[in-house]
């Protein structure tokens, strides 16, 4: 029998305004691949299934995304149900996280045309030495945490959830409250996000 505690599951974020691109982030092609469809290749690289949470899942049925199951995101009690939801990543992150049936779950923004597969690897390979502790792994940079590419312990999600009801909607505010373990980035440039259409023009 197979213990899900022993695997990692992944969750993909796709329901941002993509307010500095102007189109939708999710489906930009890079070489011809929409970048959703490629997070989402390389998170199923080190995940058994992949999570995408976002408001409009029509946008994205047709790609094609094998071991990827959607999760439709849903308005807060007082928010309205227009789109975009204006909740931001750490409730779409929650929102998933009750799905999770791992011991460990990847986070991931969807708008990292520079990711690599062996990198989250290598980090995946070290889950088992991180302390009992910890809520999550991640890299850091002198901005705080990087939030949006790294992993979670499923047992966070009670103390998310309270996070959130007290209002809390800021990643970098709520870690702060609890220990993380710091991962080593040896190539930084995987964590470029593709914000703008000078980003995109860059890649
Ligand atoms: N599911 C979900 N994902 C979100 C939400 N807000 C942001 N994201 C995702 O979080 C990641 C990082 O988002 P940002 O780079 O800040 O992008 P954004 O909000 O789409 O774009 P801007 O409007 O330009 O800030 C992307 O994968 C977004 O799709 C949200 O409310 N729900
Ligand atoms: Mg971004």
């Amino acid at each position: 029998m197979t213990n899900d505690s022993q695997l990692l599951s992944a969750i993909v974020l796709a329901g941002g305004k993509s307010s500095r691109m102007g189109q939708d982030k999710a489906l930009l092609p890079v070489h011809g691949v929409p970048l959703l469809q490629r997070v989402c290749r390389i998170a199923a690289g080190c995940a058994d299934t992949v999570y995408i949470v976002t408001p409009w899942i029509e946008r994205y049925q047709h790609l094609t995304l094998p071991h990827c199951q959607f999760i439709r995101e849903m308005p807060l009690s007082g928010e309205t149900g227009n789109e975009p939801l204006n909740h931001g990543p750490l409730v779409g992150f929650a929102q998933g996280l009750v799905q999770v049936k791992t011991d460990w779950v990847l986070l991931l923004a969807c708008d990292l045309p520079k990711l690599r597969l062996e990198v989250l690897q290598t980090w995946a390979a070290e889950l088992d030495n991180v302390e009992g502790e910890a809520i999550a792994a991640l890299t850091r940079s002198h901005q705080g945490w990087e939030p949006l590419c790294g992993f979670y312990r499923r047992r966070c999600l009670p103390q998310l959830l309270e996070f959130i009801n007290q209002g809390g909607r800021s990643f970098q505010q709520w870690l702060k409250l609890h220990p993380v373990k710091v991962l080593p980035l040896p190539t930084p440039e995987i964590l470029f996000n593709c914000n703008t259409p000078e980003d995109w023009a860059l890649i």
